[in-house]
């Protein structure tokens, strides 16, 4: 798992390190591995024309040393100053090396003709919106050819949230020091930030438990569970998945699907007569309970692992009494759409369930959970909307979108590498509901069932036409592809490039049977 850790963390880390180390010593390596990345982008750095963007904090320093490494290898280096006073010891070095401070003035000429642009205006130490010139200089690096370096994190983000409030640099590369920062990996911020490379300064045995992680291809590989030879449909998991209706009905045959595709022992569909026709059709494997709408919790199937309740039932009284009667079971419960619509009316179901529960909701439905909340503010915030959904109903919330984030009480948030726009399409929810339920039946924890299934989810979309559009049907027959790249994969193979100048740089370290 790649791990993030917030500003207030990284700073007490760092101060506890420096005490033990010389004056200037994780500058010095920071700007080091920096410089090591650029140096490594550059064709050629001899003559190679480089502009850094310095602020009047230590990130600006940061730039200074890289910027002076790299001009002693004879590239011309420029330095852009925003802030009044940089970083001085930074400065006598860069200009020793042979860098020159340019004018304002030719800030859009020197940006224009650089191969490399190095943005060291704001760090950690950014509060805000960029004020000017910061914000000029950073909406000028979007304009550039220049591959565009970002130090510790681009310009713009927030570090802690990944709110981006103004003009933002975006960068092809991110060099981030000691950990990375949860602005990172969290939407909008991570549409920023190109390929990251973690460069040591020291600081790992100082940090505590992340508050972010995001899992790479081996982790998930790790947790896929695997049918055994002592495995029969029963021990395999069986899942029980109440969704659809007569007004959605496709809802039912996605979902489903999404659970079979995922690996399921038996998968039991409990609905209206006219939908488990329609499913038995679409998925003859699927074993349909035909449900009395005047008892809907007199007939639940028993001997089930695991529920999946909610996409397109349906709001009626029907539904919230089947609701109400399946999370009175003992068994792994996963609410999605229509039923997180019901729970935040009774929030008390989950939040005094003892058995495991998984919510699933867009940023619409996670507003309607948290009522003094709306969804404009959950998009904006995710990172502290889903932390605070999976507090108040003490249990596994995996808030849907942009960047899927999956929250459990006492446990870092986990941020979904694979997500993609192409997503974005009527009934890819439904499918997710289906995979995360399957894993659910499968015996992984919530936590564990929502990140195997978020990522299976978003590789399935980027490997199902190469990039081109994919329907939800098209997304359950790509599953298998996705399952076979994850247990295949042999360490190098990444998730595939978000339109970035540099290949993605996510790796892997290999599957458990690569
Ligand atoms: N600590 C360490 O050991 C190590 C730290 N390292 C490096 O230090 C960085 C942190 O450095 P830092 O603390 O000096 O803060 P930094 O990110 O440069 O920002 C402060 C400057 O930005 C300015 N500024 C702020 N907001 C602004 C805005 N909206 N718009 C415009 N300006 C704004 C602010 O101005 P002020 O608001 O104070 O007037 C001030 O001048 C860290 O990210 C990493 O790169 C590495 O070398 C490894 C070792
Ligand atoms: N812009 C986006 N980028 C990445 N994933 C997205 C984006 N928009 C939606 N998604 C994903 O698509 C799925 C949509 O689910 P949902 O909103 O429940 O739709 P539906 O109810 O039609 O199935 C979720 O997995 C969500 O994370
Ligand atoms: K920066």
């Amino acid at each position: 798992m790649r791990q993030a850790h917030t500003v207030q963390t990284v700073r007490e880390a760092e101060e506890a390190l420096m005490a033990s180390r010389p004056e200037g010593a994780l500058m010095r390596a920071a700007a080091g591995g920096l410089a090591a990345v650029c140096i490594r982008l550059l064709p050629r750095v001899y003559g190679a024309r480089v502009v850094v963007l310095v602020g009047g904090g230590d990130n600006g320093g940061d730039a200074l040393y890289a910027g002076a490494a790299i001009a002693r290898r004879g590239a011309r280096v420029r330095a852009l100053v925003a802030g009044s006073a940089p970083h001085a010891a930074g400065l006598a070095a860069f200009r020793a090396a042979g860098g020159a401070v340019a004018a304002g003035a030719d800030a859009a000429t020197e940006i224009g003709a650089a191969e490399l642009v190095v943005d060291g205006l704001v760090g950690i130490g950014g509060r805000g919106a960029l004020r000017e010139p910061h914000a000029t200089l950073a909406a000028l690096t979007g304009e550039a050819d220049a591959l565009v370096v970002a130090v510790d994190l681009p310009s713009g983000i927030d570090a802690d949230t990944g709110t981006v409030s103004g003009p933002c640099v975006r960068a092809d590369v991110t060099v981030t020091f000691g950990t990375h920062k949860p602005g990172l990996f969290v939407d909008p911020g991570a549409r920023y930030v190109g390929v990251v490379e973690l460069v040591d300064i020291g600081l790992g045995p100082r940090l505590p438990a992340p508050r972010v992680v995001s899992p790479q291809v081996a982790d998930i590989a790790a947790l896929l569970p695997e049918p055994g030879p002592e495995s029969d449909k029963y021990r395999r998991g069986v899942l029980a998945v109440a969704a659809g209706s007569d007004r959605y009905r496709g809802a039912a045959v996605l979902a489903v699907g999404g659970a079979l595709r995922t690996g399921v022992g038996l998968l039991r569909y409990v609905g209206q007569q006219g939908v488990a026709t329609e499913v038995v059709h679409h998925w003859p494997e699927a074993v349909v309970s035909v449900l009395d709408p005047t008892d809907p919790a007199g007939r639940l199937p028993q001997r089930v692992a695991a529920w999946v309740v909610g996409p397109g039932r349906g709001l009626h009284p029907t539904a919230a009494m089947e609701l109400e009667a399946v999370l009175a079971t003992d068994r792994p419960v996963l609410l999605d759409a229509d039923a997180i619509t019901l729970l935040a009316k009774r929030p008390e179901l989950v939040s005094d369930r003892t058995a495991p529960t998984l919510l699933t909701p867009h940023a619409g439905e996670l507003s309607r959970l948290l009522p003094d909340s709306t969804p404009a503010e959950v998009e904006e915030h995710r990172l502290d909307h889903v932390v605070r959904a999976a507090e108040r109903y003490n249990c596994t919330v995996l808030l849907k979108g942009s960047t899927t984030l999956i929250a459990a009480p006492g446990l870092p948030v986990v941020v979904n590498p694979t997500g993609t726009p192409l997503l974005a399409t009527a009934g890819t929810g439904d499918v997710l509901a289906g995979a995360a339920g399957a894993l659910l039946s499968a015996g992984l924890s919530p936590p564990d069932a929502a990140t195997c299934a978020a990522y299976l989810h978003g590789l399935a979309a980027r490997l199902a036409h190469d990039g081109a559009p994919v329907s939800s049907s098209d997304l359950i027959g790509a599953l298998p592809v996705a399952f076979a790249a994850i247990l295949g994969s042999d360490s190098e193979e990444g998730v595939p490039a978000r339109g970035s100048k540099v290949a993605d740089g996510t790796r892997g370290r290999g599957g458990r049977r690569g």
